[in-house]
C-alpha cells in the first residue's frame, strides 16, 4: 500500500471493518420534513460583543488578550458583526430558490454561538411537527471547528431540548469543491485580474493569495478520515490547495499562487498553520511584486474575519508595502452558490448516486456521514455527534 504526501489520492492506512463503518454516502431517498440553516452567529450591539465571545471560546484556552483584541475588532463595526444578516440573506435566498423549483421544504435558522441558537432551532422545528430534519451548516472545509464542531453543537441542541431520539438530523456534505461554491471564487479572480491587466500590470508581477481562517496543527492534522494520511495539515490543508488549483484551472491562468493562513489565536507556544497573510505580503514586495489578489477562500460570506483580518489587516499591510491590494467576493448569496446548496439539498432528498454529485477536486464529493475519528478535537475531548459513524 503506498501513502501519499501531500495532494495526490488519499491512502487508505488502516481498514476498518465494512460493517462498523456505515454508508459513506446516502444513496436512498430521504423524505426530509425540513433544513436546518446552522450559522456561527454574531453579536449584533455592543452588549453583545462580550458574551458572544465567551460562548465561541468556553473552555478553548484562549487567553485574554485575545478576546480584548477580537472584542475590538467588533466594537470598531459598532458592536454587530454582519454574519447574521447575511444568513438572514442566504435564508431568503434559500427560501426563493426552492419555491422557483417547486421544492416545499422549509428553512430553519439557528446558530452556534449566538441567538437564534440552533436549541430553538430545532424546538420550533418539533412544534411545527417536523421529524426528519437535514442540516446545512455555513462551513465549506474539514476540521473541527468547519465540520466537528457543527455536528457535536447539533447533538448538544437535542440534549438540551430533550429532543434526542424525536429528531432525526442528518447534515449535507462539506461542499469545498462543489461547483456552486467554488464557482464566486472564479468569477471574483477573473475580474480583479480583468482589472489588473486594465491597469498594466504584469501578470509576472502579480501574486493570488488563497486566504484561510488558520488553526491549530493538532487539529488539521486530525481533520478529515482519520483512516486517510493527507499530508502535511491534513485534509484541511490539502483541501484548500486542491481548491486553489481547481480556480487557477477554470481560469486558464498561469499567474502565480499561494495558500496563506490568517486569523490565528490560541496561545503563541500552540503550533497552528502558516504562513500567515500578513508575513507573505510584507515579503512579496523584496520578490518584485507590485499586486496581491486575496481571494477568501475559506469563508461563505463577508463576516468579521474578512472585514477585519482582511480588509483592514492585509490590505493595510500591503499598503505599508507599496502594493496594490484586491480583496475578491465571498460566495455570499451569489445565484450559483444558492442554487448549489439547493442541488446539495436534493442529493440527499434523491439519494443521488455519488458517481453523480459533482466535485471539483480529487477529495470529493465529501461523505454524507462523517467517517471514523472525522475531525476529531483532542482538546476538546470527545463529544457525541450527529452525522457521522461512531468512533
Ligand atoms: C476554520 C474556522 C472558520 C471557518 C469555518 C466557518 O465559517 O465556520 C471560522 C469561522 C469564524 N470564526 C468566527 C469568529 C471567531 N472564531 C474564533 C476562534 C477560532 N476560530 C477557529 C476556526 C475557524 N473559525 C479556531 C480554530 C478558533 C480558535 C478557538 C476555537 O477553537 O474555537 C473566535 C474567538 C476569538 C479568536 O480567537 O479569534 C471568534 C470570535 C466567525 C464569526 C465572524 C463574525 O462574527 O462575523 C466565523 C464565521
Ligand atoms: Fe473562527
Amino acid at each position: 500500500m503506498t501513502i501519499t504526501n501531500g495532494v495526490g489520492a488519499p491512502a487508505v492506512l488502516a481498514a476498518t471493518p465494512a460493517a462498523q463503518q456505515g454508508p459513506e454516502h446516502v444513496e436512498q431517498p430521504v423524505a426530509y420534513d425540513a433544513i436546518v440553516l446552522a450559522g456561527f452567529g454574531g453579536p449584533e450591539g455592543q452588549d453583545d460583543v462580550i458574551p458572544f465571545l465567551r460562548n465561541v471560546t468556553r473552555g478553548r484556552g484562549i487567553p485574554d488578550e485575545r478576546l480584548e483584541e477580537v472584542a475590538h475588532h467588533y466594537r470598531h463595526f459598532g458592536g454587530v458583526s454582519p454574519i447574521n444578516q447575511q444568513n438572514r440573506d442566504l435564508k431568503a435566498a434559500l427560501e426563493a430558490e426552492l419555491a422557483s423549483r417547486g421544492i416545499d421544504l422549509p428553512v430553519i435558522w439557528g446558530n452556534r454561538n449566538w441567538q437564534p441558537y440552533l436549541a430553538e432551532a430545532l424546538e420550533e422545528a418539533h412544534a411545527r411537527g417536523f421529524r426528519t430534519l437535514l442540516g446545512l451548516a455555513t462551513s465549506a472545509y474539514s476540521s473541527f471547528s468547519s465540520c466537528r464542531q457543527y455536528r457535536e453543537d447539533f447533538a448538544m441542541a437535542l440534549e438540551q431540548t430533550g429532543l434526542t431520539g424525536e429528531l432525526r438530523i442528518d447534515k449535507v456534505r462539506q461542499f469545498f469543491d462543489h461547483p456552486g461554491f467554488v464557482t464566486p471564487f472564479v468569477e471574483g479572480l477573473r475580474e480583479a485580474l480583468a482589472g489588473l491587466a486594465e491597469r498594466g500590470i504584469a501578470e509576472g508581477g502579480i501574486r493570488v493569495l488563497f486566504a484561510t481562517h488558520s488553526i491549530p496543527t493538532d487539529d488539521a492534522l486530525r481533520s478529515g478520515d482519520r483512516r486517510v494520511d493527507y499530508g502535511p495539515g491534513g485534509a484541511y490543508a490539502a483541501q484548500h490547495l486542491a481548491v486553489g488549483e481547481a480556480v487557477m484551472r477554470e481560469l486558464g491562468s498561469a499567474v502565480p499562487w499561494q495558500l496563506v493562513y490568517q486569523s490565528r489565536s490560541g496561545p503563541p507556544t500552540q503550533p497552528w498553520l502558516e504562513p500567515d497573510v500578513n508575513d507573505v505580503i510584507a515579503g512579496l514586495a523584496d520578490e518584485g511584486v507590485t499586486a496581491v489578489v486575496i481571494v477568501p477562500l475559506g469563508f461563505v460570506s463577508d463576516h468579521m474575519e474578512v472585514l477585519w483580518d482582511l480588509d483592514t489587516e492585509a490590505v493595510e499591510t500591503a499598503e505599508q508595502h507599496g502594493l496594490i491590494a484586491v480583496r475578491t467576493p465571498t460566495p455570499g448569496t451569489h445565484p450559483a452558490y444558492v442554487a448549489g446548496l439547493v442541488d446539495l439539498v436534493l442529493e440527499r432528498v434523491h439519494g443521488t448516486a455519488t458517481a453523480e454529485r459533482p466535485a471539483l477536486t480529487e477529495y470529493g464529493p465529501w461523505f454524507d456521514v462523517c467517517r471514523p475519528g472525522c475531525c476529531e478535537n483532542v482538546r476538546a475531548g470527545f463529544k457525541p455527534a450527529i452525522a457521522g459513524v461512531a468512533p
